[in-house]
C-alpha cells in the first residue's frame, strides 16, 4: 500500500498573534490539497488553540515537544501527554536537533526522547520523531552510525512493534536546517533507504514497508518536488518556509508523486 506524504510545519518559537492568524487565513485559503497529502502544523504553544480553532479540518496540529510525564504535576514548563490529548491535539514532535542541543541548556539525550515518544504513543499520540547528524558528523563519515546505532537504537529499545504505527520519523540533518543548504535528494534518500531496511531487520519487514520516514532541512517548494520523487523519502518536515504562503506550494508539490 503506497505511504501518503506526510507534510509538516514547525513553526518553532515564531509568530505573534497577527501573524498567525494571517498564515492561517493563507492556508484556509490555500485550495485543495493532494489527496496524498497528509498536513500537519505545529505553532508555539501559546497559539495551539486559536489555530486549532481556526484552521481548516484537513490540518491537524502538533505540538513541538512533550514531557516525560504522562500526567499533570509540578513539571513547570512542560506540557504532558495526557494534557495534550485532552486537548484534542492529535501529534507531539520529539527529538527536534535544536531540543537535543538544548539552546545553551542541557540539550535532551537520545534515551529521554526516546522515553517521551513512548510516553505519547501510550497516551494516543501521534508521534514525528526527530533525528539526524550535525555537519561534523557527516564529514567524519558517521552519518549512518550516529542516526541508526543511537538516534534509532533508542526508540528501538523503548517502542514496542505496535507503536511504530503511530510514528513518523524526521530525517533531519543538522547542516541543513535554516541554512538554506538542502541534502541533495541522492545525500536524503541514502540515509532515509539505510533507516527503513534497518527498520526492516530490527522491528519487521511490515513497520518498515509502513513507516513514514520525511525529510527536513531548507525544504522549499523549489525543491519539494524533487525530494519527492525519491523512494524512501514521504513527506518533509519544514521549518522557515511553512511560515509562509510557500508552504502550500510544498502541500502541492507532492501531488501525483
Ligand atoms: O523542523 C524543521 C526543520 O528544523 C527544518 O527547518 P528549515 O526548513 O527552516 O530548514
Amino acid at each position: 500500500m503506497a505511504r501518503k506524504f506526510l507534510i509538516g510545519g514547525n513553526w518553532k518559537c515564531n509568530g505573534t498573534r497577527e501573524n498567525v492568524a494571517a498564515l492561517v487565513e493563507v492556508l484556509n485559503e490555500g485550495g485543495e490539497f493532494p489527496d496524498n497529502a497528509e498536513v500537519v502544523v505545529a505553532p508555539p504553544s501559546i497559539f495551539l488553540q486559536t489555530v486549532k480553532d481556526t484552521i481548516r479540518p484537513d490540518i491537524k496540529v502538533s505540538t513541538q515537544n512533550v514531557g516525560k510525564n504522562v500526567r499533570p504535576g509540578a513539571y513547570t514548563g512542560e506540557l504532558c501527554a495526557s494534557m495534550i490529548k485532552d486537548f484534542g491535539v492529535e501529534w507531539v514532535i520529539t527529538g527536534h536537533s535544536e531540543r537535543r542541543v538544548g539552546f545553551g541548556c542541557a540539550g535532551e539525550s537520545s534515551d529521554l526522547i526516546a522515553e517521551k515518544s513512548k510516553v505519547a504513543l501510550d497516551c494516543g499520540l501521534n508521534v514525528i520523531m526527530c533525528i539526524g547528524e550535525s555537519l561534523a558528523v557527516r564529514e567524519a563519515n558517521q552519518t549512518l552510525e550516529l542516526v541508526l546505532e543511537d538516534h534509532m537504537a533508542a526508540f528501538l529499545k523503548t517502542l514496542e512493534e505496535a507503536d511504530w504505527s503511530r510514528v513518523v520519523v524526521a530525517y533531519e540533518p543538522v547542516w541543513a536546517i535554516g541554512t538554506g543548504v538542502t541534502a541533495s535528494p541522492a545525500q536524503a534518500q541514502e540515509v532515509h533507504s539505510a533507516i527503513r531496511a534497518w527498520v526492516g531487520e530490527k522491528v519487521s519487514p511490515a513497520v518498515a514497508e509502513s513507516l513514514r520516514i520525511i525529510y527536513g532541512g531548507s525544504v522549499k517548494s523549489s525543491n519539494a518536488a524533487e525530494l519527492a520523487t525519491c523512494p524512501d523519502i514521504d513527506g518533509f518536515l519544514v521549518g522557515g518556509a511553512s511560515l509562509k504562503p510557500d508552504f502550500v506550494d510544498i502541500i502541492k508539490a507532492v501531488e501525483g508523486k
